[in-house]
């Protein structure tokens, strides 16, 4: 609750309401052009860069426009009229008619009637001309589209698929796929402007312009008295409310008796909504805003407290106090402008709803009494435990806390999973400063073309190759030693020298790198704990660190150590889909005994040191890079044209969209670039986030000129 937000995946630019007012279309030019990322950012000559893709003619649709007024029918139409692909787009299996033969270059898309997002469909040009779905893209909760920041992918008879049309064309199927997805999301400036919801009773999702408020045609039918409500209204209010989880997890005929009767409601910052103590007489769903649960009576501890409990759009409140006699357990304050849809005692307690939340009460205590932490907990002691919490539900990929050793909850894993990430600043680790000197130093020595000449055996050959290509930690020492003697008596930094003139070796990935031999580094040196290292390779990387499963608590962990011996750094937890239970970790240790404390000392996890996790980085992006060059080397690229993007010049040597550091172009003039990474600034300094590194090296063809032809194995 206190740091849900989105995190690694962020909307790009928005879409203002005068760009694009609800009612409208937006029109894609041809010609207009969207940019976005490519797939594989690591290879060789197009690491990372960014890619134009030009849109014949796109069209997005969207708005409030059906007869009913009350959803939101859009059509997306695309176009691509140049190529051969064999690729087509339809609207939904039952839309096959066999005698539609449309010409094979045609690639339309559109949401699918019977359900979850996009289907790409194969034209198939058999006599009997039948289709099948080639690959459905779907987003399992599509309500909540904009905090996915992805599309899966479902990949129907991928197997017998694979057999007839071989590995190479169903590769560049998913390739293709994934960019129409980028292109997609990206052209319409982002899912977060805009909601697809799947509505109750209708087969067909509902794709609509989004700004945050309620829609107006909503806010007026809440405005009206219950009864004036007409079935078509109380339909269309349910079904813009399917994007409040807390709404969503009800019964589809409860949803629409609770369409019936609630209003709308829009208070302002510091509004007391609800207050400690008294006689409580409503039910609160969030559609707009935050609000602060608090312990005084009138809410402001809300605006002192760094980690106040906070409940966002989609979370409900005020139900313990309708349930029998009991009075309001806690005040709620508005943190900002919040919209409210409510729910009256009268209609709250005819609905049943009650009922609900002893379920959900039921729920919690029997997940608390599985555990073996509370195995000597008396029952009544387990149900104050219960009230102390309440059930929250997390998408995958949304983010739960920015630090949870630092935040003020403890949390309880009841269903899905989540994993525990931690930003490490690269250039506060040796390994990364012996690493990025070794890359920039790789090309120092003898000449590649000596060995072009030579004859060597093909073991000699690939060890050299190794050495020469591929940062492998077996050889970093004889480089460091190297480094030490040149680094002259005072222990002064390594003075990294780069030189862009050209030499007699073959043609390289990256400029030629002549470190301290050569000219003067060009680009600006930072000071490190190690040494210098050029101001661009500084970095941040972010680290899974380990994975948490139903049963684990977090933010227990050191609980009990002394200040001085506990690890301070922070760490994030991402959701993979979880249900999970906060508590107030204060309330939590007034409840727990001895025994509890022994537990919980004993299943305490030390989580590996950033030194490690930086080790651990570099191993990877090494296999990375060796990987995709192997592949490079050995898959035959097909002549074939369909979705090839137009290559543009890199500008900087870090692509934020891809997070590749690329430093083959260290020396180039770059425009500074450094996206504000979000991190708690007291930890760390705003950086760039990577999630790889790419060094300057040879071309394998080079090193192996026989190989010259890619797609000839070896
Ligand atoms: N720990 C908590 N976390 C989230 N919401 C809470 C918590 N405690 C109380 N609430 C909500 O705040 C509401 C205050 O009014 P009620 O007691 O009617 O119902 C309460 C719950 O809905």
């Amino acid at each position: 609750m206190d740091d849900s937000a989105g995190l690694l995946w962020s909307g790009s630019k928005r879409l203002s309401p005068e760009a694009a007012p609800p009612s409208s279309r937006v029109k894609f030019d041809p010609g207009k052009t969207l940019w976005y990322t490519d797939v594989s950012p690591s290879e060789s000559k197009d690491v990372g860069s960014e890619e134009l893709l030009e849109l014949e003619s796109t069209e997005f649709e969207m708005g409030l426009e059906s007869e009913s007024e009350s959803e939101v029918d859009s059509q997306l139409e695309w176009e691509e009229s140049k190529g051969d692909s064999q690729l087509e787009w339809e609207e939904s299996e039952g839309d096959i008619e066999e005698d539609r033969i449309k010409p094979a270059t045609l690639q339309d898309a559109t949401l699918p009637d019977d359900g979850l997002g996009l289907q790409i469909w194969e034209w198939n040009p058999e006599p009997v001309c039948t289709r099948q779905p080639v690959y459905t893209i779907f987003a399992c909760d599509i309500s909540r589209f904009s905090e996915y920041g992805f599309l899966g992918i479902w990949l129907p008879a991928a197997i017998g698929r694979v057999l007839r049309r071989g590995l190479y064309q169903f590769i560049m199927d998913i390739i293709v796929m994934i960019r129409v997805c980028k292109m997609f999301r990206q052209g319409l400036g982002g899912f977060r402007e805009y909601q697809i919801i799947e509505p109750v009773q209708r087969k067909q999702p509902i794709f609509s312009f989004w700004d945050g408020h309620l829609p107006p045609r909503a806010i007026h039918i809440a405005q009206k008295k219950p009864s004036w409500r007409t079935d078509e209204e109380i339909q269309a209010l349910c079904n813009v409310l399917q994007v409040l989880d807390c709404y969503r997890n009800y019964a589809e005929a409860l949803q629409l008796l609770l369409a019936k009767v609630m209003r709308f409601e829009r208070f302002g910052r510091r509004r007391v909504i609800v207050k400690k103590g008294q006689r409580g007489n409503s039910f609160y769903f969030i559609y707009l805003g935050t609000v602060a649960v608090t312990e005084d009576e009138d809410g402001s501890s809300a605006f002192l407290d760094p980690h106040p409990t906070l409940l966002h759009k989609g979370d409900c409140f005020g139900e313990m106090g309708l349930l029998s006699t009991a009075v309001r357990r806690a005040t709620v304050v508005c943190m900002e402008e919040t919209e409210f849809l409510v729910v009256d005692r009268e209609d709250f307690l005819a609905n049943k709803l009650d009922d609900e939340v002893q379920k959900e009460s039921h729920y919690r205590f029997n997940f608390f009494r599985k555990l073996d932490l509370f195995q000597s907990w008396s029952d009544e002691k387990l149900w104050n435990m219960v009230a102390l919490g309440r059930l929250e539900k997390f998408s995958h990929g949304q983010l739960v806390s920015k630090d949870f050793l630092d935040s003020s909850f403890i949390t309880f894993i009841c269903k899905g999973s989540c994993e525990i990430l931690r930003m490490i600043d690269l250039g506060a680790s040796s390994s990364y400063y012996k690493w990025v000197w070794q890359q920039l130093e790789q090309l120092d020595h003898k000449p590649l073309g000596v060995h072009l000449n030579t004859v060597m055996s093909p073991m000699e050959r690939f060890k050299e190759f190794q050495i020469k290509s591929y940062p492998l930690q077996d050889f970093s020492y004889l480089k460091l030693l190297h480094l030490q003697k040149v680094k002259g008596p005072k222990g002064t930094a390594v003075q990294g020298k780069i030189s862009t003139t050209e030499n007699s070796l073959p043609k390289l990935l990256g400029p030629k790198v002549k470190s301290r031999f050569g000219h003067p580094v060009k680009c600006s040196m930072v000071n490190t704990k190690y040494g210098e290292l050029p101001k661009e390779a500084v970095a941040g990387v972010y680290m899974k660190v380990h994975t948490l499963k139903e049963g684990d608590i977090v933010g227990t962990r050191q609980a009990f150590l002394p200040q001085s011996q506990r690890d301070h750094r922070p760490f994030i937890l991402l959701s993979m889909g979880i249900e999970l239970i906060r508590v107030r970790k204060e309330k939590f240790y007034e409840l727990i005994d001895e025994e509890t404390k022994e537990k919980m000392n004993k299943t305490d996890v030390d989580y590996p040191s950033d030194e490690e996790l930086c080790q651990k980085f570099l191993k990877e992006n090494s296999w990375n890079i060796f990987r995709k060059d192997l592949l490079k080397l050995l898959v035959k690229p097909l002549n074939k044209q369909s979705f090839t993007p137009i290559q543009t010049k890199r500008k900087e040597i870090y692509n934020p969209k891809s997070l590749l550091l690329d430093l083959c172009h260290l020396n180039k003039k770059v425009k500074q670039h450094y996206p504000v990474f979000m991190a708690p600034q007291k930890h760390l300094p705003p950086m760039k986030v990577v999630q790889a590194v790419s060094a300057p090296r040879h071309k394998i063809q080079e090193l192996l000129p026989q190989y010259k032809n890619a797609g000839v194995l070896l």
